[in-house]
């Protein structure tokens, strides 16, 4: 259902984003990227922002992740504001980024070994293995990075990301670089986890049909400076599945979210 961008307040506090009146301008004020954002990212919900280039999507992402202080306006997670990256929020961005001189394993226990140290990760080992066998990676602990490919390499981030147990979600078009089907099968896997941890997720994304699929709520976003424009709740039951892509209420929302990015003259 259409909305307006108006914030609504639900039961679940502890994994949920409040964000009021957040403006981010840079060089000085002369970039304008985000305009007055307002929103409650409920807990355990599924959230996609979607919009042109350049509307500030990953600003908005940084801002929740605690990477980024915006210029004004005030953003809480669990109540307390975030000044700071928090334990309880794993990010992850479009490019794997693995240190190509560890294997894949010590690239999955990397966060435990930075935060917890060398014993507390190498006890962690056997889960990272099984994280691996999730995502299809199997075998492939000991394969250094530039063995992999582009999607095998995207998985071994989401693992990495997975192995520090987050319960918030913040995804910067993880999968925008793997071909079609790779990305159908992560985007299920990523709900798989969502589902199973009642996980709080935002994701930034340019395609409207992953959107429709993975979202309770799709945000979008009009051309810069970044404003919320419309809020549309997406109606389809879970888990969902590829099957659900060829249902006709699909298609309505797929067609619903494009009209919303046309009304804010966006070309995504
Ligand atoms: N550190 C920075 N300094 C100056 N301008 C910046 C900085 N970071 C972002 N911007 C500008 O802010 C605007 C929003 O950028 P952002 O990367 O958030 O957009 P986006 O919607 O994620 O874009 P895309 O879809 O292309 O990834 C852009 O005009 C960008 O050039």
């Amino acid at each position: 259902m259409a909305a307006t961008a108006e914030p609504r307040s639900l039961a679940g506090e502890r994994l949920s984003y409040r964000v009021r009146g957040v403006n981010q301008t840079f060089l000085e004020g002369q970039v304008v990227a985000l305009q007055d954002i307002n929103h409650d990212f409920d807990e355990g919900s599924f959230t996609s922002l979607i919009g042109p280039s350049g509307c500030g999507k990953s600003t908005l992402l940084n801002i929740l992740a605690g990477l980024l202080k915006p210029s004004s306006g005030s953003v809480m997670l669990g109540g307390k504001e975030v000044d700071k990256p928090r334990d309880e929020a794993g990010i992850m961005f479009q490019k794997a980024t693995l240190l190509p001189w560890r294997n894949v394993l010590d690239n999955l226990l990397l966060p435990i070994e930075l935060s917890e140290g060398k014993k507390a990760a190498k006890r962690r080992a056997p889960q990272a293995l099984e994280l691996l066998d999730t995502v299809g990676l199997k075998g492939f602990d000991k394969a250094y990075p530039d063995e992999l490919s582009g999607g095998m390499a995207q998985r071994a981030a989401i693992c990495r990301m997975l192995i520090t147990e987050p319960e918030v979600l913040l995804l910067d078009e993880p999968f925008g670089a793997l071909d079609e089907l790779t990305r159908e099968r992560m985007d299920l896997e990523i709900q798989r986890i969502a589902m199973n941890r009642n996980a709080t997720v935002v994701l930034v994304t340019h395609s409207i049909p992953e959107s429709v699929l993975l979202s309770d709520r799709v945000i979008a976003m009009s051309a810069r400076p970044g404003r919320i424009t419309e809020v549309i709740d997406i109606d389809l039951p879970r888990p969902r599945t590829l099957d659900t892509m060829a249902l006709p209420e699909f298609q309505k929302y797929v067609s619903r979210v494009r009209e919303a990015l046309d009304r804010g003259h966006a070309n995504v």
